[in-house]
């Protein structure tokens, strides 16, 4: 449990069981499985939800690839719950659920976030629990290490690790993806990776400060701004490229359009500001501040299809 304060936070226990009595409460709706196991081998679970036809467009949302970050858990749970409890009443997740699948990974860093709240006080934990541990955002293999936007020591809260993909976590995710290619076909068309805090919407590339790069076009970087921007108005969150906040490299985000096509977005959600406070917002906020992103979730499955529509371009 959570220390108070905090107690309406999930810990990995209460986690499960939420994930498990939402499938068990909406068989053919929503399904329970596993993507594989963390370092201190923990569940990295997969919720799938869907009315949808075989083959309709996925779209995923991963949550907490930062320990710190335990409000990211509650939006993926969020997720979870509106699109399984909302269906039937709802029009707009009834819609959605019949025409898209949706895939949600509550935590890709299980270790880190039991190991930050372990004690009963939170360490302010960020990587997972590998050695010194990895900081997963910067462990995807798209230029990897390339730019000063990651460290090379293993005591850094941005260590990258000892090679692309060298943590456990980001590798059972790269191996889910990779398994989403479908007769050559990526199925999985947009994705939004949760973060705490500073309420910005983050698209690629976090490599180069450059608008554009090898795989990613004019058009491309047009689509990603005016979806971006479009979300970013329906939760006031500030809309820009990754880069805009600071150099990454070996970001969810780089790679998931680099290596796959995925539209792929950051959402760093509240509070604005607040130093290392900031990651630890009081659990009366967690109802608002993830019902808050419901539009921009709903939008971007939407487009989900044919994201190039945002610009008027067709898929
Ligand atoms: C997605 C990037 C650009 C920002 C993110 N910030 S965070 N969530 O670690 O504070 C990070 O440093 O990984
Ligand atoms: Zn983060």
């Amino acid at each position: 449990a959570f220390p108070n304060g905090y107690q309406d936070y999930h810990d990995f226990a209460e986690l499960t069981s939420a994930l498990q009595r939402a499938a068990d409460d909406h068989p053919g709706l929503a399904a329970l499985s596993t993507i594989g196991t963390s370092v201190e081998g923990r569940n990295l679970w997969l919720m799938s939800i869907t009315r949808a036809p075989a083959g309709s467009p996925e779209v995923l949302f991963t949550c907490q690839q930062h320990a710190r970050e335990h409000l990211t858990r509650e939006m993926c749970l969020r997720i979870v719950n509106r699109f399984t409890d909302g269906y039937g009443s709802d029009p707009a997740v009834t819609r959605l659920v019949d025409s898209r699948i949706i895939r949600v990974i509550p935590s890709v860093n299980p270790d880190g976030a039991e190991y930050d709240h372990a004690t009963g006080s939170f360490r302010g934990w960020r990587k997972n629990r590998q050695g010194q541990g990895t900081d997963l955002n910067r462990n995807w293999g798209h230029q990897w290490g390339c730019c000063g936007g990651s460290s090379s020591s293993p005591s850094s809260d941005t260590y990258r690790g000892t090679g692309a993909f060298s943590a456990i976590e980001t590798q059972r995710v790269r191996n889910y993806v990779a398994s989403r290619v479908v007769g050559g076909e990526q199925r999985i068309t947009a994705h939004i990776d949760f973060h705490t805090y500073s309420e910005l919407i983050l698209w690629p590339y976090g490599y180069t400060y450059s608008d554009t790069g090898p795989g990613l076009s004019a058009q491309d970087a047009a689509a990603f701004r005016a979806l971006g921007t479009q979300m970013a108005q329906t939760n006031g969150y500030t809309p820009q490229q990754s880069s805009d906040l600071y150099i990454t490299d070996g970001s969810i985000n780089d790679w998931m359009w680099a290596a796959h096509g995925i539209y792929s977005y950051t959402f760093e959600m509240y509070p604005r500001s607040g130093g290392l406070n900031g990651f630890y917002p009081i659990d009366d906020v967690i109802g608002r501040e993830t019902a808050r992103n419901d539009a921009a979730v709903d939008l971007l499955l939407s487009y989900a299809d044919c994201v190039p529509r945002v610009i008027g371009a067709s898929c």
